[in-house]
């Protein structure tokens, strides 16, 4: 399959699916390539694949560009940078990376929980700043019990709800419909949701409808004692609404994975200690990492081997 072109249009800097992705194809890596318009212009007639991830997928105009254009195999499980409609207008297959990552996604969105309520960040720099010789740090705030609300129970929601119960945590959720064989509360409105619980997950995928689905309402129901955690995508959360809340007080913290326009973070939020701030790792690790680079490439080779996908979307 050496003479199969793979477009790689996230940066290179996973040396495993790379490595393993060259053993069996042609690589352009696109962020490589100075002018990234001539790099496309010359490799399209042999580029029959495309491998992207959670920042660079597959937009209308690169698929356009792409004339043998066959599989598009996503090192993410969220496809919101990869435009579906075209792909299916067009027959170009779609694979992600789901369920190898659940894990890691809940249990850093309980790590941002954790991290939030007992200000373990802040606890840390106040360790190695020499602050703890002049005194002990203050007290926070306790996480078992904590109502959970979630925004959108699939995998990953129900990953983090059942971490959550391990710490008594009572859980509800929002979903655009409530699910049959689910024992947790649900409520028909994020607005509800968010009047109802003290701490707010965005689990769900990145549509037209999730948009900036924790608004100024949102925020508000949630209230000064509240807490927002998003391990979803920046745009679920409208983030000058956000910055506003946690500076004026109307929302008490917030653990944020992922952001509006990353990696741009709001620099207003660097100064307040109820906010935690990753640098999107929700899958972060090499055991998961290796795993969904595995996927990207055997969903690859089934494909050109003419074999039914491991993980298809479209
Ligand atoms: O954000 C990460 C992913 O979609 O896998």
């Amino acid at each position: 399959m050496e003479s199969i072109g793979v477009l790689m249009t996230c940066p290179p800097n996973f040396p495993y699916l790379v490595e393993e992705l060259e053993k069996r194809f042609t690589l352009y890596k696109l962020q490589n390539a100075p002018d990234k318009t001539h790099f496309i212009n010359s490799h399209k007639n042999s580029i029959r694949a495309v491998v992207g991830n959670a920042g660079f997928g597959a937009d209308a105009e690169l698929i356009e560009q792409l004339p043998k254009l066959e599989i598009v195999s996503s090192f993410s499980v969220g496809l919101d940078k990869v435009d579906l409609p075209k792909c299916k207008e067009k027959r170009i297959r779609v694979t992600n990376t789901p369920d190898v990552l659940t894990n890691d996604v809940a249990d850093l969105a309980i790590g941002l929980m954790l991290a939030v309520l007992r200000r373990l960040c802040e606890s840390d720099r106040y360790v190695r700043s020499g602050k703890w010789k002049k005194g002990d740090y203050k007290l926070t705030t306790k996480f078992t019990g904590k109502s959970v609300g979630i925004i959108g129970l699939g995998r990953i929601g129900m990953a983090i709800a059942t971490r959550a119960e391990a710490f008594s945590c009572p859980i509800s959720y929002y979903a655009r419909t409530e699910k049959p064989d689910v024992k947790y509360r649900y409520y028909p409105s994020v607005i509800e949701l968010a009047a109802n619980c003290q701490i707010l997950v965005v689990a769900c995928a990145l549509t037209e409808e999730t948009h900036h689905i924790v608004n100024r309402e949102v925020m508000n129901a949630l209230g000064p004692k509240g807490v927002l955690i998003n391990i979803g995508r920046g745009p679920h959360v409208d983030e000058p609404e956000l910055v506003s809340a946690l500076l004026e007080g109307r929302l008490g913290g917030a653990g944020l994975d992922v952001f509006e326009d990353e990696p741009n973070v709001p620099e207003p939020l660097f100064g307040l200690e109820n906010v935690v701030l990753l640098p999107h790792v929700g899958s972060g690790t090499v055991e998961t990492r290796k795993a969904m680079a595995d996927l990207v490439v055997g969903n690859l080779e089934a494909h050109f081997l003419k074999k039914p996908l491991l993980t298809p979307v479209v």
